[in-house]
């Protein structure tokens, strides 16, 4: 097992070229994470020099495997949080508040306080739900604790950046799609540090070549954390979408985010009850699994819309795995419904 200063003393053999000093020196080597035989770190460069930079990044790695012990290497570059994109400085003065991005008409964040209670699942039904409205859609998964829209979406693949400065997103289901996890191999976790997490997105938002969107969906991570307080306060976002599961505990977390937003000023679409009633693929017997109706109760309390009761239906999950979504998988059945009909409900208040 190699430990952190071995990894260190064998990044110190990788040269910047900007400063003709070992990356270790130079201050590249941000967030290293030694765990087991799993060594993952972040090299925060300039973005502009971000093609010039990817030798760099392979040769950090390579240094790394070839130590002994080293299994798995997981090496990324991220833009330095102190610097702008150029051409961003360029186009416009320094925001001030939260700003609209460039070719973006609407952006919804769709959050939950809680993992695991199907934030991205509505995420994925949304956007491709939208897309069917004929709506032109962009999905971003700012999940970058656990991306898995490129799982769920079945888009898979590295975008490229043919100038090094933009990125191109991919495409799945007629939505456009971006994900920290085509940057990481599947399956791996990526150790985040504030400041990175805010570059991170930023870059997201305002790097990838998203063309003209009439609604951009993002999924966040679970929680209250940085990517939710950088999103709310650098852009200009149309409103949040609360995912929660009946459960008290989840309604619980769910408040929490609720509140975090309305102190962001950003206002609550509403709420989606999901996996709120079971419903038997064999026979149709409906269940209460979780409990029904306390997200209804919630919102009402609350004094936010509930947009749609999910229900907790295998097929959901089957599609969800299976890399298209149920809304495309099966249009006709009633869980697409249910997607749909938040979907016309968005475009009629006039955020999507
Ligand atoms: N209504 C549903 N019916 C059946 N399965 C569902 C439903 N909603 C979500 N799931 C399944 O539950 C699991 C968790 O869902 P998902 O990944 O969307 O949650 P999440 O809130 O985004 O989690 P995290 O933020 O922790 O990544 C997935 O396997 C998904 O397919």
């Amino acid at each position: 097992m190699a430990d952190r200063d071995t990894v260190l003393a064998a990044l110190k053999q990788v040269v910047d070229p900007a400063s003709g000093t070992d990356i270790v020196s130079a201050g590249l080597v941000r967030g290293l994470n030694v765990e087991g035989n799993t060594v993952r770190f972040v090299l925060e460069i300039d973005p502009a020099k971000a093609e010039a930079m990817e030798p760099v990044r392979a040769a950090a790695e390579a240094k790394v495997r070839a130590l002994e012990g080293v299994g798995t290497v997981s090496a990324m570059l991220t833009a330095h949080s102190d610097k702008k994109p150029p051409e961003l400085k360029a186009k416009r003065p320094a925001p001030q508040g939260p700003q609209k991005v460039p070719g973006i008409g609407h952006i919804i964040a769709v959050a939950s306080g809680k993992g695991g209670v199907g934030k991205s699942t509505i995420a994925a039904n949304l956007a491709v739900a939208l897309a069917a409205e004929g709506r032109r859609v962009g999905l971003l998964d700012a999940d970058v604790y656990g991306p898995s829209q490129p799982r769920m979406l079945g888009a898979k693949g590295r975008p490229a950046s043919p100038d090094g400065k933009t990125i191109l997103p991919l495409q799945a289901h007629g939505v456009t799609v971006m994900s920290m996890g085509f940057m990481t191999e599947e399956g791996q976790a990526v150790v985040w540090r504030g400041p990175m997490l805010m570059s991170a997105l930023q870059q997201m938002m305002l790097q990838v070549d998203w063309g003209e969107l009439d609604i951009l969906i993002v999924d966040l991570p679970p929680g209250t954390g940085d990517v939710q307080l950088t999103l709310t306060q650098k852009f200009a976002i149309d409103g949040a979408v609360i995912v929660s599961t009946p459960q008290d505990v989840a309604l619980l977390d769910a408040r929490k985010g609720i509140d975090m937003f309305r102190q962001m000023k950003t206002p609550i679409l509403g709420m989606i009850e999901n996996m709120s009633t079971h419903i038997c693929s064999n026979c149709g017997h409906e269940e209460h699994v979780f409990g029904h109706g306390g997200v209804s109760a919630e919102a009402a309390k609350l004094g936010v819309p509930l947009l749609a009761e999910i229900p907790l239906h295998l097929e959901i999950r089957l599609a969800s795995d299976g890399g298209t979504p149920v809304v495309t998988a099966q249009p006709d059945s009633p869980q697409a419904a249910a997607f749909r009909k938040v979907a016309r409900a968005l475009v009629a208040q006039g955020v999507a």
